[in-house]
């Protein structure tokens, strides 16, 4: 099995799990967040400064990198990792989700999805088998099965429809996967809000057995209740001893919740997109660092943090660097927005081994002022 997963324990005070995936470049512990790179690199970041900041696998974005430059250049050029120059884990997606987000002309038919290329115009096609053959050319180490991600809220009649569809699209994913032996397929889990139908998209992706599972259909828009009300009956339905993917999940506060319903890995463009307008996550909220009340401050962005941007550099230096235009300042947010999250993604795994996540998520969201009426 090219992926496994490793249940290390579960939190005595939540449903939270500490685990371990195995993949064939390294394992990385459980919950997790992957920071996203969708065009072969993580924005401003290299792979050295993504390693030092303790990132142990990144996301990559199938239906970006088919376009542009093509899958036949990465994986002449000996596949992503190699392409990129990243030893660590590569998770890529399938690009269905791409589509119906970006492509204004869509068609969803039994075979596939017609669309227009969002940069050229021109017609395209994507279907499961399709999918498989450009993320098995891009050669990461963890593959996502080609679905449909409805949006929200979606009508049960065409949530059911869309659900048997996307299962009828999970086996073909199998099918059609040319080298399980190297590359680990997960399957996705879709049905919106609704319990029914959840469950039977988790009854028929579980029956295949893939080696983890995604919860997709969710951070479409939805309140943070419904997600989270969606994840405490949808997680049950899962395996306990293979990994859960909450995919698009990133604020800090959904990360917690997420552990604590069972989640082991999530990805978000988040951190690295607010960097690049300037705004930074601390362990007090959230920071706009063009404030002019910043243009004096010469403390770190976040007094709490250790991160090379906070021990080096100044809410000044970063504000003026930021209002400039400076690519190097948006380097610097970008840095401390990742390591952020790659800490609390530690300090979960610490309180899970210590039996006190719900603790630390009251300590955390009191800090952090998400309890703020
Ligand atoms: C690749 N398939 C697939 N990707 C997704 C990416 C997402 N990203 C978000 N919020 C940013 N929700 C998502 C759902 C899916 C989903 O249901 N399926
Ligand atoms: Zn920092």
């Amino acid at each position: 099995m090219a992926v496994t997963y490793e249940l290390i324990k579960t939190c005595k005070q939540t449903g939270a799990r500490l685990g371990k995936v195995h993949t064939p470049h390294g394992s990385f512990e459980t919950p997790m967040f992957m920071p996203v790179g969708t065009l072969a690199t993580v924005k401003t970041m290299s792979p050295e400064e993504l390693e030092r900041m303790g990132a142990q696998i990144i996301l990559s974005n199938t239906y970006h990198l088919w376009l542009r430059p093509g899958e036949d250049i990465v994986q002449e050029a000996g596949g992503l990792h190699d392409f990129m120059n990243w030893n660590g884990s590569i998770l890529t997606d399938s690009g269905g989700f791409q589509v119906f987000s970006l492509s204004d002309l869509r068609e969803i038919e039994e075979k596939g999805v017609h669309f227009r290329n969002h940069i050229s115009g021109e017609k395209l096609f994507l279907s499961p088998e399709k999918a498989m053959h450009i993320q098995n050319a891009l050669g990461a180490d963890i593959m996502m099965a080609f679905d449909e991600c409805p949006p929200y809220p979606a009508e049960h009649k065409y949530m059911k429809q869309s659900v048997e569809r996307t299962s009828r699209w999970a086996e073909r994913c199998l099918e059609g996967h040319q080298r399980p032996d190297a590359q680990g397929l997960f399957g996705i889990i879709q049905g919106g809000e609704y319990e029914d139908l959840r469950r039977q998209s988790a009854q028929d992706l579980t029956s295949m057995d893939f080696p983890g599972y995604a919860i997709g259909g969710l951070s479409v828009g939805e309140p943070k209740d419904v997600m989270n009300r969606v994840l405490d009956f949808t997680t049950p339905l899962l395996p306990t001893q293979k990994p859960r993917y909450l995919m698009g999940v990133g604020s800090p506060d959904s990360l917690i919740d997420g552990s604590i319903r069972g989640i082991d890995m999530f990805d978000c463009v988040l951190p690295t997109r607010i960097a690049r307008n300037g705004t930074l996550m601390t362990s007090e909220g959230r920071l706009v660092v063009r404030n002019a009340k910043f243009a004096r401050d010469f403390r770190p962005i976040d007094e709490n943090c250790d991160c090379h941007t906070c021990r080096n550099y100044s809410r000044a230096y970063i504000r003026h660097l930021v209002k400039a235009n400076e690519t190097f300042g948006f380097r610097l947010t970008t840095y401390h927005n990742l390591y952020f999250l790659l800490k609390l993604m530690r300090q979960v795994r610490e309180a899970i081994r210590e039996d006190r996540l719900g603790d630390f998520r009251e300590e955390f969201f009191e800090q952090y002022g998400f309890n703020k009426p």
